[in-house]
């Protein structure tokens, strides 16, 4: 981001899932959007966003393509990122019900518990209060999605589920430059959170 362009460089993660989705929130929001397949690719970045898909399909991936450790790295030293879905579960750093093998990315102090909210409803759509996000609830769509069973000292909560029977689960966090959220505000055309966290990504760029 040059000293003229205040439009941070913001990666989505581009293995598997919604990518283009995501590609095209944030282009909305005001960030210049680029996709990431390999390591060097991470050098170029303010920040990323790891998309909704398949959390161990992902991992797999970030495995074969030698991303994993570079990721990692970059999000250890502070890299901001967001995380929906697929993404929050890869952004943890403790996950329940996924397979042995998955690797995550201890990004986030969270434990999520993945496909959470069980075959009843598995897949459904609430309006949520965001803290932090101003204009009213959220229209959140969940598919298959995880919530987050326990948060570590420095994370904030910013949204649970209103009512229903996973009513005041977890479902929207936040700890220093990272987010992540159960639901997926890339398909519904509601750019807040791209917007809130395109905010928090050029405000350390
Ligand atoms: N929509 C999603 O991203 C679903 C996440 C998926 N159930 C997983 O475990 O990775």
């Amino acid at each position: 981001m040059s000293g003229t362009d205040r439009r941070p460089t913001i990666g989505v993660l581009a293995l598997q899932g919604d990518v283009r989705e995501h590609v095209a929130a944030l282009e909305a929001a005001g960030a210049a959007a680029v996709t990431v397949r390999r390591p060097a690719e991470l050098d170029a970045i303010d920040g990323i966003v790891i998309p909704g898909g398949e959390s161990t399909t992902m991992s797999r991936l970030l495995d074969l393509l030698d991303l994993l450790v570079p990721l990692r790295t970059r999000l250890a030293e502070g890299l901001p990122a967001y995380g929906s879905c697929a993404g929050m579960i890869l952004l943890a750093s403790d996950v329940l019900d996924t397979r042995p093998d998955a690797h995550h990315l201890d990004a986030l102090d969270i434990t999520v518990r993945r496909n959470a909210f069980g075959r009843q409803v598995q897949s459904f759509e609430t309006d949520i209060d965001i803290a932090d996000v101003p204009g009213g609830p959220m229209r959140a769509v969940f598919i298959r999605a995880p919530w987050v069973e326990a948060t570590g000292a420095g994370v904030t909560v910013l949204g649970r589920v209103p009512d229903g029977p996973a009513a005041g689960r977890v479902v929207a966090v936040r700890q220093g430059s990272v987010v992540a959220t159960s639901f997926h505000p890339e398909v519904t055309g509601d750019l807040r959170i791209h917007r809130y966290f395109t905010d928090i990504v050029a405000a350390g760029a």
